[in-house]
């Protein structure tokens, strides 16, 4: 496992290398939920999800992930409950994913990696106005992980693998639409929950961390479509296949994980 540990941070995108410090940061992401250390919290409520397919607009390759954009002019897909106090809208969901099987997801679980992590991304629509504000408030935005394992091929994610050849270089976007990415969550209702910030620039500490425990099935087929993704745009001579985006983990400092289950 450390071999493959210290393969693993030798090929991380060059983003990361030198590990960026949010400077002065106590409640950085990601982390590794050290289970005997997380604490169940039986005030947490279950979590409220209502996604609505008809707000999916697009998909693009923004040169660090691919994002599925979406409208977040009305409440229509949202989720409340769980450790929240607010509701919070859907603005994107994208994935961080490895070179191979053997790594790629940003949050571990009793150091157990996984090979691609999806983040759905939401914003504090009873604080805020819009996204760009929410990012800078502590509790300004809650995303939804679930980590992805390679087994049977996931149905519901086929459509979405099929568009991304047309997302292949940095800042191409295609029209998608139609996409309810409750296909993409796991039945069981538990999960971990923390204070964190992004995991990419601005690194802002504004996120409430929800993970769910049990992860979801794609096929090695799809996952390996992820990795046709390029960093680079089209004009560039060199394409760098998008791999290895993931942040290394940060120090949990003075924080505690909770868990939804006993
Ligand atoms: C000027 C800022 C700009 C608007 C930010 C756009 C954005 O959405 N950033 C983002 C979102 C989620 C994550 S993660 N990987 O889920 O922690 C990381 C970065
Ligand atoms: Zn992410």
């Amino acid at each position: 496992a450390t071999c493959a540990y210290k393969l693993r941070h030798e090929q991380m995108h060059p983003l990361w290398q030198t590990p960026v410090e949010a400077p002065g940061g106590n409640r950085q992401s990601p982390i590794n939920i050290h289970l005997r250390d997380s604490i169940f919290d039986p005030t947490l409520q279950p979590l409220s999800i209502r996604y609505d397919a008809r707000t999916c607009r697009q998909i693009w390759n923004n040169g660090y992930s691919f994002l599925v954009e979406y409208d977040d002019s009305t409440n229509k897909s949202r989720i409340c409950g769980g450790p929240l106090v607010d509701h919070y809208r859907l603005s994107q969901f994208h994935f961080h994913w490895g070179e191979n099987n053997l790594w790629g997801s940003e949050h571990t679980v009793d150091s157990k990696v996984y090979p691609a992590e999806l983040h759905l991304v939401h914003w504090n629509a009873a604080k805020y106005t819009k996204f760009e504000e929410a990012i800078m408030e502590n509790n300004g935005l809650a995303v939804l992980a679930v980590f992805l394992k390679v087994g049977k091929r996931h149905e519901g994610l086929q459509k979405l693998v099929d568009a991304l050849p047309a997302v292949r270089h940095k800042d191409s976007v295609v029209e998608f639409t139609n996409f309810d990415p409750t296909c993409m969550l796991p039945t069981c209702p538990d999960y971990w929950t923390y204070e964190g910030s992004l995991t990419t620039p601005p690194l802002t500490e504004s996120v409430s961390w929800i993970i769910k425990k049990r992860p979801i099935e794609v096929s090695h087929d799809q996952l390996a479509v992820f990795r046709s993704l390029l960093f680079t745009s089209a004009d560039e001579q060199e394409q760098k296949s998008m791999v290895n985006n993931f942040r290394p983990q940060q120090p949990l400092m003075n924080r505690t994980v909770r868990s939804s289950f006993s």
